[in-house]
């Protein structure tokens, strides 16, 4: 009974320390991701600190986070509007813009990174923040694709480094993926998954393999529906309206390829296709190559697969 209770007590204060530990976080990107992701954090009370490279952009992703918390209060408080405007202050209070990372990371526990997914681009970001940020905070990536161990090699902090992969829109998304190397540690993991959980998340444990769960199995049938179109199959509405209908998927895969953003899945194909030449499923494709070359990114810069403009 005595080594129950010591044990009971041993695991509610590592469980209090590690909620107590992630307080404030740095999330680094202001695009389609880092926006969701502060706001997820925003609303469950954690203080955070949205960076990006320049003040348009961070002033442009908080104005995306108005309109994204509104739809939810919207949602969540429809019988309270008092209470819905009351959520709505308390986590616009929360939320802090920078563009100086380093002066963030100086005092913070988690650092979430969303930005352009580049390995050389992360690694030079990690490894900069690593020289800056203290002993305790723990690094992480929402990569897509790209192997956690190789964006952390640049950083000291290989056992305080993890992926928590959210899924876009996440402020609708109700899975996270928490992503452990080998170097992670088990509390590093377990603070990952817990703050997943602290944001009101699904969490599942993935290994460092490429596309973890969902987007190896997902973007390779988005790419598969491109190969469809390019080989004369079908049409892209023809395509989505198959998937839909008889798939029940919510989006057909052109559809999601806009709204995730095309430059995105063209980044994740070619670091597959470079990692594993013969797998045919990784080939890059042609007309993925020809609209991210014409800036038709999809749904963010108004034209992918389908048009956006008003
Ligand atoms: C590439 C990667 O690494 C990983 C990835 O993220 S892969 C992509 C994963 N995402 C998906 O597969 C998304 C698939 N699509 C969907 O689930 C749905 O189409 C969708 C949720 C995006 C939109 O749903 P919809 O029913 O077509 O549209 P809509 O009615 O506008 O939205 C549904 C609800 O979500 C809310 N919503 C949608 N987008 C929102 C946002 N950005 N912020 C807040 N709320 C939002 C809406 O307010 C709406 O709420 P109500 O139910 O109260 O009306
Ligand atoms: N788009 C999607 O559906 C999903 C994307 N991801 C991943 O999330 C990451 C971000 O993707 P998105 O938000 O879609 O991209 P995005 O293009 O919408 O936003 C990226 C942002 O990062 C900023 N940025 C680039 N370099 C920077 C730096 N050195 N410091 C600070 N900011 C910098 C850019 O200015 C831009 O605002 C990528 O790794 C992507 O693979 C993960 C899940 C889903």
């Amino acid at each position: 009974m005595a080594f129950a209770t010591s044990a009971l007590v041993r695991s509610l204060s590592t469980s209090a320390s590690r909620q107590a530990a992630i307080k404030h976080v740095t999330v680094i990107g202001g695009g389609l991701m880092g926006t969701g992701i502060t706001q997820v954090a925003a609303q469950s009370g954690h203080n955070v600190t949205m960076c990006d490279v320049s003040d348009d952009i961070v002033q442009k992703g908080l104005a995306r986070i108005q309109d994204s918390l509104k739809r939810v209060v919207k949602k969540k408080y429809k019988d309270d509007p008092t209470a819905g405007q009351k959520f709505f202050d308390s986590t616009m209070e929360n939320i802090r813009i920078d563009t100086n990372v380093e002066r963030v990371a100086a005092s913070t526990d988690l650092v979430i990174e969303a930005i352009i997914e580049n390995l050389d681009i992360k690694q030079k970001l990690f490894s900069s923040l690593d020289k800056v940020a203290p002993q305790h905070t723990i690094f992480a990536s929402n990569t897509s694709s790209l192997p956690i161990k190789d964006i952390a090699s640049t950083c000291e902090r290989q056992d305080r480094f993890g992926g928590l992969h959210f899924f876009n829109p996440v402020p609708v998304m109700k899975l996270v993926e928490v992503v452990r190397f080998g170097a992670t540690s088990n509390e590093t993991f377990q603070s990952l998954t817990d703050f997943g959980q602290a944001v009101g998340k699904t969490t599942v444990s993935c290994k460092d393999t490429p596309g973890f769960i969902v987007n190896r199995l997902l973007v390779p049938y988005m790419m598969e529906a491109v190969r469809m179109l390019e080989r004369g199959d079908a049409s892209a509405k023809d395509i989505d309206v198959a998937m839909k209908l008889g798939a029940g998927y919510p989006m057909g895969p052109f559809e999601l390829t806009d709204y995730v953003g095309i430059d995105t899945c063209k980044f994740i194909m070619d670091g597959w296709h470079e990692l594993d030449p013969d797998q045919p499923l990784f080939k890059p494709s042609e007309l993925v190559n020809k609209l991210v070359a014409e800036g038709k990114l999809g749904m963010k810069s108004g034209e992918g697969f389908y048009s956006y403009k008003k």
